[in-house]
């Protein structure tokens, strides 16, 4: 048997159709999630090979086994790569699509792009203009900036579903609905989620997002007249209202005008999802490692203990929470720790970013700021703090936030899906199956045949210029379909809330020490946006 094993193991030709059989097999379906398995099985074939060389007597030394193994195993993996690499170039079914080479071979070529400054959309965009509408951005990935294949790939009745990207973390703290794949589950789970966002619902939240806009607004005035960071402002603003919305627990930051240790360490973890971008199987391998895994389960560890508290009270109002937890279910379910990062990752940073960058254009613009000042005015009659609902029909205002989410989008580039195996038509182009597919927002948000003088602050197209917005489809800051953005109309109150109320009571404008710099060219495409910097100063109205 062992001589047999050495002639096997020696005979190239058996070998590399052994390796061709291997790619054929992972071609098939999506190995992704199983990588790490397949690591180990080679491993443990490696090892048991040398084991029975030696055990057998079938080679001299060690040194011999290993030389055949070693071998052995280096033209199984040369012909796997041979394979995979002439396999993508000349017969993948999307062999077609334009363009850059090395992405029509590895992944990686987007880990290439985001290396150092972490701004991939930015990247994706100067493609676009290279190479056209659709581009080939990984082996089987597409990058589509046409606004055509809006509702094929997201509409209402679209086929396609959440790619491998959603996959990630799944074995450590299942799925949240955001990263559920499962067509059926997740309208299961979203029918649950919408009572806590409907109408009703919104209005109990009223006073919470008062609260909090209350008291920005009272440290914002501590600090009128000096330099004040905006940008962390906002971020605390923003976490403090999800906390609390989310799980009756705010982070205390507005008060404590410093960022959480908790949220820092998420932050912090979000910067790898930025490098690492959609590289699934690369992804799912990283957070099988113990120390990467630490992040996740450390905040995992908080929110059980959060919803453990959370279980234990009857807020006098409901909270998100009131909706998703079940008062008949003894254990909390593993996945409603993954709803907790939903909320306060989903809620918080993409509020903060767009008031950010909001307030980035009105200083920029002060003819703009002045406008939208005269209309909070007319709005607020003698009032000089607003409620969510002095604001929430002000067709100005909201032009303005639209705007600011139409240029600086808060998840700048969209979202994954992936066609079903059966592929999909757009115009006249197929779209083969189990094709990822991304729609850049930024690209597309920023293309003059959808919105014309595209980079252009003209907050008047959403309101008396409506030319300037051809085609509103292509307006995907909240995406659309089945999966897009739950929290649209709460992110919208309190924009409209604080915003009004700064307009109400400040006149603002850069920082001396702002260059926007950091805003401009610093801030980071982590899947939301991790924010460069903005100072400001803001003085108080009439003084
Ligand atoms: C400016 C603010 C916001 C923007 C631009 C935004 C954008 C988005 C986008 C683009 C998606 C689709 C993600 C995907 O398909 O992978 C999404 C989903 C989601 N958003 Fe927002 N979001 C905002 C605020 C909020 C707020 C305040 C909440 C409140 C908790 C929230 C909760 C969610 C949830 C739960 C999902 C997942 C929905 C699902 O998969 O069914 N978002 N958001």
């Amino acid at each position: 048997m062992a001589p047999a094993l050495v002639t096997l193991l020696e005979s190239k030709p058996l070998i590399a159709a052994l390796g061709l059989a291997t790619h054929a097999a992972l071609a098939q379906g999506e190995p992704d999630a199983s990588i790490w398995i397949l690591i180990l099985l080679g491993q443990s074939v490696y090892a048991a090979l040398n084991f029975a060389l030696i055990s057998a007597g079938s080679v001299n030394t060690v040194f011999d086994a290993f030389v055949v193994t070693t071998t052995a195993f280096t033209v199984y993996f040369a012909t796997i790569f041979t394979s995979i690499v002439i396999y993508r170039f000349f017969f993948h079914r999307l062999r077609h699509y334009p363009g850059p080479l090395l992405a029509k071979v590895t992944k990686f070529y987007s880990f290439y792009l985001t290396w150092g400054k972490v701004r991939y959309f930015a990247e994706v965009e100067k493609l676009h203009k290279q190479y056209g509408d659709y581009i080939r951005l990984g082996p089987r990935e597409l990058s589509i900036a046409d606004v055509d294949a809006v509702p094929v790939v997201h509409g209402a009745l679209s086929k396609c579903t959440k790619g491998p990207w959603y996959q990630g973390g799944h074995h450590i703290e299942g799925s949240s609905l955001h990263t559920c794949r499962d067509k059926k589950e997740h309208r299961d789970r979203r029918r649950i989620w919408d009572r806590g966002f409907n109408a009703k619902a919104l209005r109990d939240y009223e006073p919470r997002v008062m609260r909090h806009t209350t008291l920005l607004m009272d440290q914002l005035k501590e600090r009128a007249g000096k330099t004040l960071r905006f940008s962390d402002w906002v971020n605390f603003y923003s976490f403090d209202v999800m906390g609390d919305i989310g799980f009756s627990r705010s982070f205390g930051m507005l008060e404590k005008g410093k960022e959480d240790q908790v949220i820092k360490d998420l932050h912090g973890s979000m910067e790898p999802l930025g490098i690492f971008r959609d590289i699934a199987w690369f992804t799912n391998l990283l957070l099988r490692l113990p120390v990467i895994q630490k992040t996740l389960k450390d905040f995992m560890k908080w929110t059980s203990h959060v919803l453990k508290d959370r279980k234990k009270v009857t807020p006098d109002k409901p909270d998100i929470f009131s909706w998703l937890l079940d008062p008949t279910e003894e254990e909390i379910p593993l996945h409603l720790n993954a709803d907790t990062r939903l909320v306060i990752v989903a809620g918080s940073d993409t509020t903060a970013s767009t008031l950010t960058w909001l307030m980035y254009e009105l200083c920029k613009h002060p003819d703009q700021l002045h406008k939208l000042q005269a209309e909070i005015d007319r709005v607020a009659g003698e009032k000089t703090f607003l409620t969510c609902e002095d604001v929430e029909n002000s067709p100005l205002l909201d032009g303005y936030i639209s705007e600011a989410l139409r240029l600086h989008p808060a998840v700048p580039s969209g979202v994954q899906r992936e066609t079903p195996p059966e592929g999909i038509h757009i115009k006249d182009k197929f779209i083969p199956g189990n094709t990822i597919i991304w729609m850049p927002v930024h690209t597309i948000q920023r293309d003059a045949r959808y919105f014309p003088k595209p980079l252009e602050f003209m907050p008047e197209r959403w309101t008396t210029k409506p030319e300037y917005v051809v085609d509103k489809r292509a307006f995907l800051t909240f995406s659309t379909g089945p999966y897009k953005c739950i929290g649209e109309k709460l992110a919208m109150m309190e924009m409209r809330a604080v915003m009004a109320n700064i307009m109400r009571n400040f006149d603002v404008k850069f920082a001396p020490s702002e260059d926007c710099d950091a805003i401009e060219n610093q801030t980071k495409d982590t899947f939301t946006l991790t924010m460069g910097k903005l100072d400001v100063v803001m003085t108080l109205r009439g003084k």
